[in-house]
């Protein structure tokens, strides 16, 4: 898309699909999300997320994540981690541990290792020993790796897609709001529809309900058309034609602003004006082309349709909008030569655009993440036209809710009358909610519902980054959790030590594999220096000893205030088998 982009921008026409390898593998080793222009020395002291300083990566046991400074190492680590207890890789625990981190087997990022995977199983096998496992993940391991060492941007991505789970059943009783029917075919959807999905910055994915059903992007196509705009040229040529300025008014609305142009291009008036503005020298269908193909890229190839159906019944019904086109070409709006004909026509092509949730939330990722399509890397809008955009679907995306919306969600947003509303949470992620019924304003009430409840629970919106908010779940700490005034020092490490403790106790291995995931530190012990060791062996749960002893690297000698190690308990309490693999573990430590 940028190859058309005339030479307005520096720098920028750059392809981010991927970081040469070497400049990953050092992202791999700092301790922080991969910024691969800063490499760190993995020899240096790591501070660990909540500020303490780990000893150098030669003296921490190789199984911790930290510790990994090669691809070989990381490929060795991810092995260990999701290997069975006859050494091998069972393919579906494979694509459930992706799954868990958010990575889809539609990924295109993946391509290689599905596909390899696919080869596999053809030949009927569903277990992949180390060689196997090498051959599969090789072409993607530093994806994987990073998602597995929990250097996403939402790092534990299972536990934050059951609170959005729970705030999608919170809406479903939401039955007030009327479908729109001023377009024929809108008033054919059912209003029990509902869906929401979301997509990182990094590409995790999650959807729940309705998500994958083909509905009309209407006018959550205007942000979209309008950063194609200012992305081909310019915000100065596009703000000769068009105002950055609230209505007011309904989105349909007869007015202008005090400058003669329609107030903003996320309402009607607007929107049909930049249509004339895109490649006005090609042919229509050329022109309708292109704007198909920049929201294909933005939704990294997955599903962008075009419902004809919507745009003849439209075409029918659109008085207002050619009231609205002739008043505009009436107040010499419009470029010269303009077609006003082939104007409204692309306008009301451009609304007739089918997306699902799934592929819309990963068109608002892109918006999320400054032009750049997290699946694809792809850059497919201008940094610069990103902001401007994100800076309109703040101040006027939800027509006149739009001030309330700001207020009370803080997020730039944009809705249509099929019932989406598109969700930019910058440098974090997309979502993209759809239920068909609206309020008196033209937004979806589930829609709404669902945005107050995520800003309601996690700190998203635009002023919670305040010093001194009030508490709310910040996702993208490891522990779901900022606490007012207090270290985070604390609370992240007591929870590391009840998530890793209780793990233990309940023989929960997939838990503890998440632990490990996130780094922590599995030898952690509460105040009587009990470890996971300790009370997995008094309970007896031999895969948890196995898995904390052989993946971990957990010490089987560790003592608690009573100077009692492991073995200890597991005699004590009569388990035999965790006493023998214990006993195995001293002998082979001499
Ligand atoms: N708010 C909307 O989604 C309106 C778009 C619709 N195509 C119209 O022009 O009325």
């Amino acid at each position: 898309m940028h190859r058309l982009w005339p030479a307005l921008y520096h720098g920028v026409q750059r392809q981010y699909r991927f970081f040469p390898v070497c400049q990953q593998i050092t992202c791999l080793m700092s301790s922080k999300p991969g910024d691969p222009t800063k490499p760190s020395d993995p020899l240096t002291k790591n501070e660990t997320e909540n500020g303490e300083d780990t000893v150098s990566a030669t003296s921490v046991p190789p199984s911790r994540p930290n510790a990994i400074s090669s691809l070989p190492q990381l490929e060795d680590w991810v092995f260990r981690l999701l290997s069975n207890q006859q050494g091998r890789v069972p393919v579906s625990e494979f694509h459930k541990a992706l799954r868990e981190v958010g990575l889809w087997e539609n990924d295109p990022r993946l391509r290689e290792t599905m596909a390899n995977l696919r080869k596999l199983q053809e030949s009927h096998s569903s277990f992949l020993d180390r060689e196997t496992f090498s051959k599969c993940i090789t072409e993607n391991i530093v994806l994987i790796g990073r998602a597995f060492q929990s250097k996403f941007v939402i790092p534990k991505f299972s536990e934050f897609s059951s609170y959005i789970d729970k705030m999608y059943w919170s809406c479903v009783s939401q039955k007030n709001g009327k479908v729109a029917d001023y377009i024929p075919q809108l008033a054919r959807f059912s209003p029990d529809l509902w869906g929401v999905a979301l997509c990182t910055v990094d590409g995790q994915r999650h959807s729940i309900g309705d998500s994958d059903k083909p509905f009309c992007l209407q006018s959550c196509v205007k942000p979209l058309v309008y950063a194609t705009a200012v992305s081909e040229l310019g915000d100065k040529t596009v703000h000769k034609y068009v105002g950055t300025e609230p209505s007011g008014r309904s989105f349909n609305e007869i007015a202008l602003n005090k400058y003669n142009q329609p107030f903003n291009p996320m309402i009607n008036s607007g929107a049909i004006l930049l249509c004339s503005l895109i490649k006005p020298e090609d042919h229509q269908s050329d022109r309708f082309d292109h704007i198909l193909k920049v929201l294909k890229a933005a939704a990294g190839d997955d599903f962008v349709g075009f419902s004809n159906t919507t745009f003849l019944s439209e075409k029918a019904t659109s008085y207002r909008n050619f009231a609205l086109a002739y008043y505009l070409k009436e107040n010499q709006c419009f470029p010269p030569k303009t077609d006003l004909m082939e104007a409204l026509d692309l306008y009301l092509q451009h609304c007739s655009v089918d997306i699902t949730c799934e592929s819309g939330a990963i068109i608002a990722a892109t918006l999320a993440n400054g032009g750049v399509c997290p699946l694809t890397g792809e850059l497919v809008f201008h940094p610069d036209a990103v902001q401007h955009t994100l800076s309109l679907m703040h101040s006027c995306g939800m027509y006149d809710y739009s001030g309330q919306f700001a207020f009370q969600v803080g997020l730039p947003a944009k809705s249509g009358v099929s019932g989406g509303i598109m969700l930019v949470v910058p440098s974090v992620m997309g979502i993209m909610c759809w239920s068909p019924p609206l309020d008196s304003t033209g937004n979806s009430v589930r829609g709404l519902h669902f945005c107050k409840e995520l800003v309601s629970t996690f700190n998203f919106h635009h002023y919670d980054n305040l010093k001194y908010k009030s508490k709310k779940l910040d996702p993208r700490r490891h522990s779901l959790y900022t606490m007012r005034g207090r270290s985070f020092r604390d609370e992240s490490r007591s929870q590391q030590i009840i998530d890793i403790l209780f793990a233990a106790y309940n023989g929960d291995v997939t838990a503890l594999r998440r632990c490990v995931m996130l780094g922590m530190d599995m030898e952690v012990t509460d105040y009587d220096g009990r470890t996971a060791l300790h009370l997995a062996a008094a309970e007896g749960h031999v895969q948890v000893v196995r898995f904390l002893l052989e993946k971990c690297g957990v010490r089987h000698d560790l003592q608690d205030r009573w100077g009692q190690v492991p073995l200890d308990d597991a005699v004590r309490f009569g388990h035999k088998e965790t006493e023998e693999i214990l006993r195995k573990a001293q002998e082979q430590s001499g």
